[in-house]
This record gives C-alpha cells, structure tokens and sequence, in this order.
C-alpha cells in the first residue's frame, strides 16, 4: 500500500527522532561485558536433548532411558548455556532428580503395561520449564518487579498443576519482562536475558526465558503467556514452536500481574516447544477438558483446507516494513504449499491490520463489563507501594536509581496519555476486521501472516521500535488461536517464521499446519552449526 508523501515525511521525523533517541540511550545506558559477543552457545553433545517430549515420555515407559538420565541431561545443558543466556533464573534440580528417581521407582514397579502409564501420565518422567510470572510451588514469582523479591509460590498455577499431574517434572522458572509487558525480558531482580542465536540480540519478551531455554536446548517444553505476543514474539525470535489457544481454553489462573478490565479474554496461556508433535499433547493436558470442543484428535486434511497470505499490515506509519528475508521466507511456504498440497494460496490485503496497534492499545485500556477500567501499568509498578511518578521515575533512571526498566517507565508515561475509552473509528475497525476474518477463515481456513516485522533485534532496539509487537497483538484483540512456526535461519543465523491464524476453536488447523511445515521447513535448529535458508 503506498504511502502519502505527508505520510512518508511523518515516517522520516518518526524515524530521525528514533534514531536520535537511540544515540542518547547508548549514551546513557550502563555499558554491558564486550566479552559476551564473542562467545556462542556450546554445541549439544547429549541425543537425549534432541528428542520431542512425546517421545521422551514413550522412551521413558519402554525403560529405554531413565527419566534420572532425561532430567540429568537437561540440568547438565542448562549449567552450560545459562551463565551466557540467562533464561533460568531460579533452578529446582535436587528436587526435580528427586522426582525422577521416583518416577523410574514408580515405572519398575507399574504392572498395567505401557498403556496404562500412557493414559494416566502422558508426560511421565519428561523435564519442563516454566515462565517466572506464574506460580510453581517452592519456585519465585516476582514478574521481574524489585518489590517481588521474596515472594514464593505456595501453589502451582492451574496449567502448571495439570502438567505436573501428567507426571512432568518442572526444573525452574524462567525470565520475563518487567510486568510482562515489554518484547525484551529485562528486569532490575534478574538482569537481561539473550538470544541463544546471538547473544547480542534480545529473546523477545514477555515469555523471552522460555524461548531463550528451548532455543537453546535447555529445555523441551514449556509454559507461556501472550496478551499482545509473548508467547508468539520468544517462539519466533528463538526459532521455535509457540501455540496461543483460543481464548479461554487454558486457564490464566496463577500468574502475576492478573488480567484486569477486558483483557481477560486476550491474555492466553499456552505451550512453548522445540517440536511441532510435543503443541497437541501439551496443550491438551494445560486445557484438561476444555479443549474437548476444539476436537484436537481429528484428523487434519491438509489439502482440503483453505490458505491464505497477508504479507504485511498494510503501512502502519509507526510499525517498520517486513523484513526481505522475512517476506522470502513467507513466498516460501505459499510455494511449498501450493506445490506439495495443491491448494491454491490466496494472497490478500487486509487495510484495518494498519490499525493493529490502536485496537491493541484502545481495548488493553477499555472498561470490563462491570465498567470499571483495568489496573493502570504505574499501579501494578507500584505494587501496593508508593505511587509511581513515571517523569521522576524516568530522571532516576538515568542516574542508576530506578528500581524499573526504562521500558515500563516508558510505558507508564505513554499510559498517562491514553484514553480511558476507545473511540468510535477504532472499534468500528476492530469490528469489521473481526467480521472479515471470521468470515474468511470460518471453519478450514488457514491464514500466514507475518510474526514480526524484523528478525530478533539487538538489545534495547525495541526501545525504538515499541509498535512492531502490534503483528502479533491484533490477534489477541480478535480471540483467534494462532501457531508461531520456524522456518529455518535468516543469512545472519538468526530465526525465521511465521503466524498460522486460524478460527476461534479451530487450532487443530494450526497445529497440523505447524506439524506439516516442521517437515518443510526442518524446524528448530540448533544455534550455531545450522544451515542458513535465507539468500
Ligand atoms: C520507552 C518507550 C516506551 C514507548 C511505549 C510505546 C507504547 C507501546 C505499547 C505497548 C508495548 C507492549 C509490548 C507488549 C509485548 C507483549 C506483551 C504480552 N504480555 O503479550
């Protein structure tokens, strides 16, 4: 869509004035170890650790492996790669082996037979991690605010609960961003989280610990949620699978801060991965009998579905334009598709994507039902404490003294300038980008759309580039499930992919979609000795 020229003289200040504010971030910002560009991820050396979580569980129950073996290898890889990512930021391994010394005990001694164990505990025996903002029992629950510090889980959160109950074993909690309200996972309690493709550049954020853990093979599966993309925006940045469910699906129950006003019905809690195999199981033991009306056993036939391709928002003035590798990478799969399945790809433009940002934000800020209007962002930073002035928040910060990340400081001034309502020009492209959708997509129809516009920016890029998570935002406004799916590595090494956008309660379309192009496209990769795919 081309742009006025008001339009691309508003695109030039926006981008001067960003580039100017970058300058004087790097001025300002305490300096990081140079050390840390040089170094990379060490290669994996266990097979255990490339091996899906179902399959893990199988090997597990046959006694082809210990579950002592499975959770030892994990533990060995995150001691290795998590003093130079810092994704696991508070650990249970005693306990974990502990736990997976009962489960061989417990598998010596079962005389019903495999199936049995299969039934009953799906996931017997198989490591998981789980992301800081919810609650794990005996485990820290802070969402990276410095007044948290201390606080303790003495519950599990309900998918947390239901995942252990199918006889998971959680090894520790993972960063996020400040109030899980940022694309990169910083905070003041546990520092900055990287990216295991390069560790320079940000694991997105809010669920950023869990992508950075499963892209760096620290992990197999594990628990996230997105509001506006935090399950999507980590999957993507670090090349690996992420599912949010339709709304309502998978209990929110359990995590810090809670949803407030309307977002109740955007926030989702879903499963994180490295294979595509490991979304159906895992989403069906976090939803329990919820997802009994999304039918997640019936077969999928692919080459009767309906495919669709939108290739960008249609030029939002404040989201960057998509990245050329990303735009090739999604030409790709259109192509692929079209070839092996013999469907035909129908590309499209969708002009309300253009306000994906405004319907984000107008509805994030809109009253509940009951009329009362969400917890403000400076309300949840003050946690119950002294009120939180973001402008003498923002003076302290530059002097080393704010317990908050320049992101939620930021966040907290733009709020101060919102509306309280959104207006009538934003819903009323809220509503027919709904009606179109849903119409299109009805009950087969699969829609690729981009994740992001940029590959996995360098730390506190998004800083100035705060609108481009409004990709994947949208989505949570409209309560539609969408599969984030790798699609191998850009020429620099880093993550490529995509957003599968299905109908609300039809997921299975996205996750056998995901299944399909794992194959295609060969999936997670591990960082550093990966063929790139990109030209
Ligand atoms: C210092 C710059 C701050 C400028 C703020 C501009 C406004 C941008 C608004 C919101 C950004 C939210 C990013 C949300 C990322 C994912 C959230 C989630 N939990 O799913």
């Amino acid at each position: 869509m081309a742009l006025t020229r008001f339009e691309r003289f508003v695109v030039w200040v926006l981008r001067g004035a960003g580039g100017m504010l970058f300058a004087v971030f790097q001025l300002l910002a305490p300096r990081r170890g140079s050390e840390r560009s040089a170094r990379r991820l060490p290669p994996i050396t266990n097979p255990l650790l490339r091996v899906p979580a179902m399959q893990l569980a199988r090997m597990i129950r046959r006694r082809e492996v210990t579950s002592v073996e499975v959770v030892q290898a994990y533990i060995d890889r995150i001691q290795e790669i998590n003093p130079l990512i810092n994704a696991m930021v508070k650990d249970r391994f005693p306990s974990a082996l502990q736990e997976a010394a009962q489960v061989d005990k417990l598998i010596e001694e079962e005389t019903g037979g495999e199936d049995v164990l299969e039934d009953r505990l799906p996931l017997l025996g198989v490591p998981f991690t789980v992301k800081e903002a919810f609650t794990l029992q005996g485990m820290p629950n802070s969402t990276g605010l410095v007044t948290r510090r201390g606080v303790i889980s003495a519950t599990d959160a309900p998918p947390v609960a239901l995942l252990k109950r199918a006889g998971a074993i959680p090894l520790g909690v993972t960063n996020c961003s400040e109030l899980c309200m940022w694309l990169e996972s910083h905070n003041h309690l546990y520092g900055i989280t990287n990216n295991p493709y390069d560790l320079e550049r940000i694991p997105g954020g809010s669920s950023g610990g869990e992508g950075s853990i499963l892209g760096g093979a620290g992990s197999v599966i594990g628990v996230g949620s997105d509001v506006g993309g935090s399950i999507r925006i980590p999957a993507f940045f670090n090349g690996v699978f992420g599912h949010k469910p339709t709304s309502g699906v998978v209990s929110n129950v359990g995590q810090f801060p809670p949803a407030t006003g309307q977002q109740p019905g955007f926030l989702c809690t879903g499963p994180m991965c490295r294979y595509a195999q490991d979304l159906v199981p895992m989403l069906r033991v976090m939803g329990g009998h919820q997802t009994d009306r999304l039918s997640l056993l019936s077969e999928v036939d692919l080459k009767s579905l309906r495919f669709f391709s939108v290739a960008h928002d249609g030029g939002s003035l404040l989201v960057s334009p998509v990245d050329r590798q990303l735009v090739l990478a999604q030409r790709r799969v259109v192509e692929r598709l079209e070839a092996d399945l013999g469907v035909e790809v129908q590309q499209l433009k969708l002009p309300q994507l253009k306000y994906s940002f405004q319907i984000w934000s107008a509805m994030m800020g809109a009253p509940g039902k009951d009329g009362k209007q969400p917890t403000s962002f400076a309300e949840l930073m003050a946690d119950h404490g002294t009120k939180v002035w973001p402008l003498w928040e923002m003076a302290k910060w530059t002097v080393g003294l704010s317990k908050h990340t320049m992101a939620a400081i930021g966040l907290a001034l733009v709020e101060m300038f919102q509306r309280s309502h959104p207006t009538e020009f934003i819903i009323q492209q809220k509503e027919s980008l709904q009606r179109d959708l849903e119409e299109l997509l009805g009950t087969d129809g699969v829609l690729l759309y981009p994740s992001h516009p940029q590959l996995a920016p360098k730390h506190h890029h998004p800083l100035f580039t705060p609108f481009n998570f409004s990709y994947t935002g949208v989505f949570n406004i409209l309560g539609l499930p969408v599969t984030q799916c790798p699609l191998g590595l850009s020429t620099e090494g880093l993550p490529l992919g995509l957003q599968l956008v299905v109908g609300k309660q039809q997921d299975r379309l996205s996750l056998a979609t995901a299944v399909y192009l794992e194959k295609a496209f060969g999936g997670w990769r591990e960082p550093g000795t990966t063929t790139i795919e990109a030209t």
